[in-house]
């Protein structure tokens, strides 16, 4: 068996721009005046380290690579080290950002995320060469979230289109120019939220129905994959198989007591790749996914207490499948 044959449990998360995540937990958000916090919590996160996180904690062999500030590099450091997975982050100089998360006993979520480090040009020549050697060993590779200064839309859909041109999968997750740009790079699969998408498109999609119609568009760029993030309505995905037919696998999960919707969308895609990793067929990695996103609304941060829950959970989750964009 080739190195790369058996390279299955192996995958290799891209964080470009990392986070700590203070989330403060508050009845209500008094925009404009004081409000106060029942409780606060600092960690490790940011797109590819969470979905570092949940695929480590399912089984997988992790390779972590980025740029992280060498300045309060500390609790990434103890995350790695606890979860056992293999620290290949560039340090730059600076501190990572912190990026404020309040959370609300409703369940409604404000996010304000910064802009992140600036990453010099050796640093990228370091990142290059470490991602490349990377790639002579593993097939599989996230490359999540917001670019940091000094990384342009360009450049990151230049290291996607090199990895499509040396046959890996990249599953691909930004927002705004990172992911116009990344989309026409061939990225093996994609996941915007519905927002997300309604940025892209450049028009508001209200319904699920709206948003696959916008998405099916995507598949004319070659995209392998196309998965579209609806929060409490579910997932929807578009497969390369069924591209030709237009028809959407759709699944929704059961309704969840959410505690905090923050990192349900790097869940979603810590599970996509999962189930690709194991070769299951698209429904078993559909439910899966689904379950598992809907699991990580139940909690502050990412992770997998229990896969019981989440077996559990997947019995519960609505298929509809596969329906047409013309219905
Ligand atoms: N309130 C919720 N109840 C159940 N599942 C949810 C809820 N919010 C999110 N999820 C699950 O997490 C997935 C990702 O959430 P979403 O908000 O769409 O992504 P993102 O976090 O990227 O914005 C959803 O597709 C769904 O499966
Ligand atoms: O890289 P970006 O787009 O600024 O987003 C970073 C933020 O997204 C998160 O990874 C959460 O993402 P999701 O809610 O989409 O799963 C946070 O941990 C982090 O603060």
């Amino acid at each position: 068996m080739s190195q790369l044959e058996s390279a299955t449990n192996k995958v290799v998360t891209i964080t470009l721009n990392p986070a700590l995540d203070l989330t403060g937990s508050l009845d209500t958000l008094n925009v404009g005046s004081v409000s106060l916090a029942n409780k606060g919590s600092l960690h490790p996160a940011g797109k590819g380290v969470n979905v570092a996180k949940v695929l480590s904690e399912l089984g997988a062999e992790v390779t972590v690579t980025g740029f992280l500030g060498r300045d309060n590099q500390q609790s990434f450091c103890q995350l790695f080290s606890d979860l056992n997975v293999n620290d290949a982050f560039i340090r730059v100089d600076g501190a990572t950002r912190i990026n404020v998360k309040l959370v609300e006993q409703s369940g409604q979520v404000s996010d304000i995320n910064f802009p992140g480090v600036d990453v010099s040009a050796e640093a990228i020549s370091e990142f290059e060469t470490c991602l490349f050697e990377l790639a002579k060993t593993h097939q599989f590779f996230v490359l999540a979230g917001s670019l940091p200064k000094g990384i342009s839309p360009e450049l990151c859909a230049s290291w996607i289109s090199k990895l499509h041109n040396m046959g890996k999968k990249v599953i691909f997750d930004s927002s705004r120019a990172a992911l116009a740009a990344g989309l026409e790079a061939h990225p093996w699969l994609i996941k915007p939220n519905d927002e997300e998408l309604a940025e892209f498109v450049g028009r508001d999609l209200a319904s699920p129905a709206a948003c696959q119609q916008a998405a099916t568009d995507l598949a004319d760029k070659g995209i392998e994959n196309i998965v579209v993030s609806l929060g409490s309505q579910g997932v929807m995905w578009l497969t390369k198989d069924e591209q030709a037919n237009d028809l959407w696998r759709y699944a929704q999960p059961p309704k969840m007591k959410v505690v905090s919707t923050v990192g349900a969308g790097d869940t979603l895609v810590a599970g996509l790749c999962w189930g690709h990793m194991k070769g299951w067929q698209a429904e078993r990695t559909l439910t899966f996914s689904t379950a598992l996103s809907a699991l990580a609304v139940s909690q502050v941060g990412v992770g997998v207490p229990s896969i019981d829950a989440v077996t559990e959970l997947q019995k519960q989750i609505t298929q509809i499948n596969p329906i047409s964009s013309n219905v």
